[in-house]
């Protein structure tokens, strides 16, 4: 039964797709994984990670249950731990660890299709200990944590709150007698709820309590917190704890439960770099309150760049089948065509690989500016806290929220077979969405920016200096008439941050109206809240029309070669004219596009998309995935898809027997019965 069908051979129209594009592929995944010694590391690091992992035991994942998966994954995850060790220590011994950073990146998705339990612990807890502790406890505990001697998760949502962390209800109060925090969930609302690897992959974690000192209230605090025993791992006393049982997707992750009564910890387990408490009860507060919320902004400037690579993940599969699947003549009695021939198909996807690019882009601008606003909190300045918090959130949404709209373009762009889990359009569409809501949902982090929007708004009105990425407000009220439409790359990304400014402007408008008429700021506020997160989806996106533009346009454009720098164009050209599409009813209200200018942005689309048409497939091998990571049966490199679909179908676990236990037990009794 098992005997695989899959040819050795590359499919030859996928071969002929790439011998006829205009550029070299691996120009493209030089630029893409930032240089040519970062891809050269990269594929090492690649090819020992993958060398002994079978592609089909991945696949049956499908098949597993929920413990089995969990249990899996666990394994999985631990097998990559060890090997990313051993190539440091073979590669850079005694040097920096970098493993740390490899281990929830991308390079993990093939070994871990169903998420990594110990991701969270490396992506937020870490980082957050190195960012919020004292130098003597990062050596006491935090040290360990990265050193992976214990495990351990970040544990803020509960079951009753998420989103407004003022109202959590964990408490953690001192104790002066034994210098001592005593940590409870008084309710089941309390409850944490969801942390990923908290059920049980986790001996450790970080709780964000409500710190009472003489039932005085000081607000959420980070408290790290001992949950199961070292070597038995049986859970501390008065800890109860938990899986949450099974998601959409991230099935592998073990997000769980955790219920404290009376668990004590020692004082100097609060984290107490900014805030601290001391044996007297006596209270010092934090420069600022927002920097217990750290962990978060930096999870969420990552999100843009990870939502960008899901949605390039997708559409290389999705590109893939296109070129080799053939349907429908175009003309009769001529022979069927790539499906990727049909300009509708050309459409569902070609915006989605610009988008990526899109969003990657942006990504990397925000995140030098996160790396910027680390050194300035190092140094005791927070002035440029607010624009990041609102430039993170603006990412992370539009990225969130983009890559899982196009992910689902992406699989009725393949038709049928795109909705096998095979096809692992499936779990990349889990993943995608499930970041519109982690990090903070989508919607409350809109309000955030229209929260900085207004604030910016105001203080331009009174001629105050704005965050550069706002700049536009001022130049907006200065300038209010837009001029004439022109259409250049230059004039549409004005075009989008016009809109951004006059949403502003309205907003502002009906907030400042409604406090006139005696409304509550809160109340105003929640009245106005539609167009408010309306304004921030359009800064949003004017942000990523400039900084892509920048880059394909900029000075670094002279390091790339003509031919690729043709297809980045190009991308840029699909991208700002499909954006200015869609956002056609907000541009149309505050700039007078004529008939004839919504005539030439239709033949742009059209044109542009036929001049990405032989490069679309060099431009996804471009993405550098290899087989284990997109874990597809319809986009591996060899676009056997056919064979492949057969294959995982003939490994069905179905399929072992010729007939199942339920014919003798139901249907035959049922038919012979005539009941
Ligand atoms: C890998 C996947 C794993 C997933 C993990 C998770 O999901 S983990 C769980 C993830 N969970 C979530 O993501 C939870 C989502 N919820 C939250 O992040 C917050 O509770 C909130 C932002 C919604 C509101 O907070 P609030 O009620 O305290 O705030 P407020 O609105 O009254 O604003 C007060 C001021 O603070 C400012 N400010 C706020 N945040 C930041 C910041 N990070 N930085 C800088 N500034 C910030 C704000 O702009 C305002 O400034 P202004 O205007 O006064 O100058
Ligand atoms: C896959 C996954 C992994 C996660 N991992 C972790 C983790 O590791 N650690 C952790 O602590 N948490 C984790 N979470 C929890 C996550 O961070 C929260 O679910 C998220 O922040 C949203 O909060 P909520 O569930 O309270 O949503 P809610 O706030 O209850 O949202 C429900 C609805 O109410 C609306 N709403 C709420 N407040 C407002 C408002 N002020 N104005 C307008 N509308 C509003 C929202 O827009 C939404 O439509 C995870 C969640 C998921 C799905």
């Amino acid at each position: 039964m098992s005997t695989s069908v899959i040819p050795k051979s590359v499919n030859p129209d996928l071969q002929k797709e790439r011998d006829g594009a205009s550029f070299n592929s691996e120009e493209f995944a030089a630029w893409w994984a930032g240089g040519e010694e970062p891809l050269k590391f990269i594929r090492n690091v690649r090819e020992y990670l993958y060398k002994d992992v079978d592609l089909n035991e991945m696949l049956q994942i499908q098949n597993m249950s929920h413990e089995d998966i969990n249990e899996f994954s666990v394994r999985t995850s631990i097998d990559a731990a060890k090997k990313l060790r051993r190539l440091q220590e073979e590669r850079n011994p005694g040097g920096e660890d970098y493993w740390p950073n490899l281990y929830d990146s991308r390079e993990m998705w093939g070994l871990t299709p169903a998420g990594n339990p110990f991701g969270v612990m490396y992506v937020m807890v870490v980082k957050a200990l190195q960012a919020q502790c004292t130098p003597e406890q990062y050596e006491d505990f935090g040290k360990r944590l990265e050193r992976f001697e214990i495990c351990g998760t970040y544990a803020q949502t509960e079951l009753g709150h998420g989103t407004y962390l003022r109202g959590l209800e964990t408490r953690a109060d001192f104790d002066p007698k034994t210098d001592e925090f005593i940590l409870n969930t008084p309710k089941i609302s309390s409850y944490k709820f969801w942390p990923g690897g908290l059920g049980h992959a986790s001996n450790y974690c970080l709780v964000m309590a409500q710190l009472y000192i003489n039932n005085q209230s000081k607000g959420p605090h980070m408290f790290f917190v001992q949950v199961r025993d070292e070597e038995t791992h049986e859970p501390m006393p008065g800890v109860h704890i938990g899986d949450i049982g099974k998601k959409m997707g991230f099935i592998g992750v073990n997000n769980g439960f955790l219920g404290m009564k009376d668990v004590r910890i020692p004082r100097t387990r609060m984290l107490m770099r900014h805030a601290k408490v001391n044996a007297d009860g006596s209270y010092v507060s934090s420069p600022t309150n927002v920097l217990t919320y750290f962990a978060m902004v930096r999870t969420r400037c990552l999100i843009g760049r990870n939502s960008a690579l899901i949605l390039s993940a997708a559409s290389t599969i999705a590109v893939r089948y296109s070129a080799v699947r053939r349907q429908s003549p175009i003309n009769p009695k001529e022979p069927e065509p790539q499906i990727i021939d049909h300009v509708t198909q050309q459409l569902k996807l070609f915006p989605e690989i610009a988008t990526s690019l899109a969003h990657r882009l942006a990504s990397e601008y925000l995140w030098d500016m996160y790396e910027e606003t680390l050194v300035d909190i190092g140094n005791g300045k927070y002035e440029r806290l607010p624009e990041l918090h609102s430039l993170s959130c603006a990412l992370k949404v539009t990225s969130s929220m983009d890559s899982t709209a196009g992910i689902e373009r992406l699989r009725l762009a393949c038709g049928g077979h795109g909705y096998l889990t095979s096809s692992n359009l499936s779990n990349l569409y889990v993943f995608a969405t499930a970041a519109c809501t982690y990090e903070g949902e989508n919607t409350v982090l809109l309000l955030q920016i229209g929260r900085f929007l207004m604030k910016s708004w105001n203080s331009a009105l009174s001629g105050a200096p704005l965050a550069p990425t706002v700049s536009y407000l001022a130049e907006v009220q200065k300038n209010p008439e837009f001029g004439t439409w022109t259409g250049t790359w230059e004039n549409m990304v004005k075009a989008m941050e016009y809109a951004a400014a006059n949403k502003t402007r309205l907003a502002f408008k009906s907030l400042s109206n409604r406090l006139l008429r005696g409304e509550s700021e809160g109340t105003a506020a929640n009245h106005t809240g539609i167009e408010l997160t309306q304004a921030a989806e359009l800064h949003g996106r004017a942000f990523i029309f400039s900084s892509f533009t920048a880059e394909v346009t900029g000075p670094k454009s002279k390091n790339r070669s003509a031919a690729f720098n043709r297809v980045l164009e190009n991308l840029l050209e699909l991208y700002l004219v499909k954006e200015t599409l869609n956002q056609l009813s907000n541009l149309l209200r505050f700039i007078n596009l004529t008939d004839s200018d919504l005539t030439s942005l239709q033949d742009r689309l059209e044109t542009v998309l036929t001049k990405l048409r032989p490069d679309a497939v060099a431009i996804v091998d471009g993405f550098d995935f290899n087989d284990q990571q997109l874990n597809s049966t319809l986009g591996a490199f060899d676009g056997n898809a056919y064979e492949r679909i057969f294959d995982a179908a003939l490994r069905n676990p179905m399929n072992q027997k010729s007939v199942p236990k339920s014919f003798h037990e139901h249907l035959k009794p049922f038919m012979k019965s005539n009941i």
